[in-house]
Parts: structure tokens; C-alpha cells; sequence
């Protein structure tokens, strides 16, 4: 183990954080935040990564043709999402894009986390993946804790009607295709429910935080 991996084991707790649409995910990451952690959110760091001059924009077009371009030359989501979920060798095509993007999301995320690191001081490094259960052994990283945020499925349908405006049976779909409850819960060891009052769910989030806080002392 080299001296940057010793400093960072004393100076920081590295978390995973995941749950399906509309769980209550961001809402978590950002309490998370105001209590002092550092939050890197691989959404944030696949959609920068899908802007102009990336390097993921030459791959991605070679392997999915140039109509997944905008005008700008950054990739035009819709029209990937098109590419990979609308085809018949979905499996395929999703493996392909995954080849293309996780490297270089993991990337960025060891980058980032390099830079927080770099004060010297302790943190407690929140990792926001969507996706954890199914990429998690492909990360370079290891997690000190795994947090998973869940809610039943007909308040998270209700929430992607009323707060995105999807229709019910879009937002059915939109949750099934992240059915995978069971996975989550399965790299968690800790569950938060956001089927409460948000002042309830704050002080399970609050707790963690300052657990987490105090492990490093
Ligand atoms: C395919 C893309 C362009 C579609 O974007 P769009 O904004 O239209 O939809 P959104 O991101 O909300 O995804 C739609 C649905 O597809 C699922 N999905 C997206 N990417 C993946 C993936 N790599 N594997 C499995 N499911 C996926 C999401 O969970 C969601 O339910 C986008 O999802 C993408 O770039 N995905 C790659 C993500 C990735 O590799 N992330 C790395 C971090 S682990
Ligand atoms: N405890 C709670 N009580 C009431 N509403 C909540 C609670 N937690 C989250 N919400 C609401 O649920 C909605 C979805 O939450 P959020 O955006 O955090 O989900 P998410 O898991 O990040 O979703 P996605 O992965 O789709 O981006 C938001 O409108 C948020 O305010």
C-alpha cells in the first residue's frame, strides 16, 4: 500500500450512496453535504464528460454513429438513450457504452477525490452512484459504508408525476426498469427510508454524518 492510500485511510471515510428513481437519493447527498461531506455525484461527472471536446465524444460516436451529436458537438442524451435502450442487441450496446464511460468516470471520480483529499484534512467522501449495486465491484474504490435510500414504489411513482411531470404509467416504467430493490439492499448497511417526515429522515442522515465524523477521530 503506497503513502497515499495510508494518508487516505486516516484522513477520510468513504461512502456509497445509491437508490432507485426518485428515492430521495439527491435529497440525501444533499443533507449529507451541509453536514460537512463531500459529495461526488457521477451523474454530474457522466454529463461532463458528455460535453464538447470530452474525450468520451470521439468514442462515443464511432460506436454509435454521429446522429447522437448536438449542435454544439456534445453528446445529445435522447439520442444515445435512443442508440442503447431502443435496439434489439440492447445487452450489447449498453455494455459498449458502459466500456466507453465508467473508465472515465472513475476517472474523474479518483481525480476529485484526490482534490479533496488535498488539504490534509479529515473527510467524510460521499460517492452519489445510481447505479452502485451493479457496478460496485468494478469501482477502484472500497466503501468504509454502503447507503442505501429507498421508498415503496407507488410513492416514488407519485413523486415523478407530481414533481416531473411524467405520466403514471411512464414514471411505473421508469421505476421498474430500476427494480432491483433487492441488490441495493443487499451492498447496504445502512437504509434510509424517505417514506417519513423529512425532518425524521434529516436526523437518521444528521447521525450518520456525525458517525461518521467521529470514526475518524
Ligand atoms: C444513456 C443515457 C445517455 C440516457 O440519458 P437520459 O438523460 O435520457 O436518461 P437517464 O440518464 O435518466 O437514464 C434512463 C434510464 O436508463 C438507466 N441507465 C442509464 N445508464 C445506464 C447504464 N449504464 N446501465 C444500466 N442502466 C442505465 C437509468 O438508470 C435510467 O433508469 C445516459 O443514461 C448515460 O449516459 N448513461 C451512462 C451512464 C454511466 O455510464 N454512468 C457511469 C456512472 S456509474
Ligand atoms: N422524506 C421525504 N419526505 C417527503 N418528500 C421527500 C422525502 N425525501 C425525498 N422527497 C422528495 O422526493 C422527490 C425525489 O427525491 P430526490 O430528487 O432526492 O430523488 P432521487 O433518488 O435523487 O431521484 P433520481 O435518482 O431520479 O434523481 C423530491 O421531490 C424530494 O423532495
Amino acid at each position: 500500500m503506497d503513502a497515499w492510500h495510508i494518508l487516505g485511510r486516516m484522513t477520510m471515510r468513504r461512502i456509497g450512496l445509491t437508490g432507485g428513481i426518485a428515492a430521495g437519493k439527491s435529497t440525501v447527498a444533499s443533507r449529507m453535504a451541509a453536514q460537512g461531506a463531500q459529495v461526488i455525484d457521477y451523474d454530474k461527472l457522466t454529463r461532463m464528460l458528455q460535453e464538447p471536446q470530452s474525450p468520451a465524444i470521439l468514442r462515443l460516436a464511432a460506436r454509435f454513429g454521429d446522429d447522437i451529436l448536438d449542435a454544439e458537438g456534445g453528446v445529445d442524451r435522447v439520442a444515445l438513450g435512443r442508440h442503447v435502450f431502443g435496439q434489439d442487441d440492447r445487452g450489447r450496446a449498453l455494455a459498449d457504452l458502459n466500456a466507453i464511460m465508467h473508465p472515465l468516470v472513475y476517472r474523474m471520480a479518483e481525480r476529485e477525490e484526490r482534490r479533496i483529499l488535498s488539504d490534509g484534512r479529515p473527510h467524510v467522501v460521499v460517492h452519489d452512484v445510481p447505479l452502485l449495486a451493479q457496478v460496485i465491484d468494478g469501482l477502484p474504490f472500497r466503501f468504509d459504508h454502503v447507503v442505501t435510500v429507498v421508498a415503496p414504489v407507488d410513492v416514488r411513482v407519485r413523486r415523478l408525476v407530481e414533481t416531473r411531470g411524467m405520466d403514471r404509467s411512464t414514471a411505473l416504467v421508469r421505476v421498474r426498469e430500476q427494480g432491483d430493490e433487492e441488490s441495493r439492499l443487499a451492498i447496504a448497511d445502512h437504509v434510509i427510508d424517505s417514506d417519513r417526515p423529512m425532518e425524521q429522515m434529516f436526523e437518521t442522515v444528521d447521525m450518520l454524518v456525525d458517525s461518521w465524523i467521529r470514526e475518524m477521530e
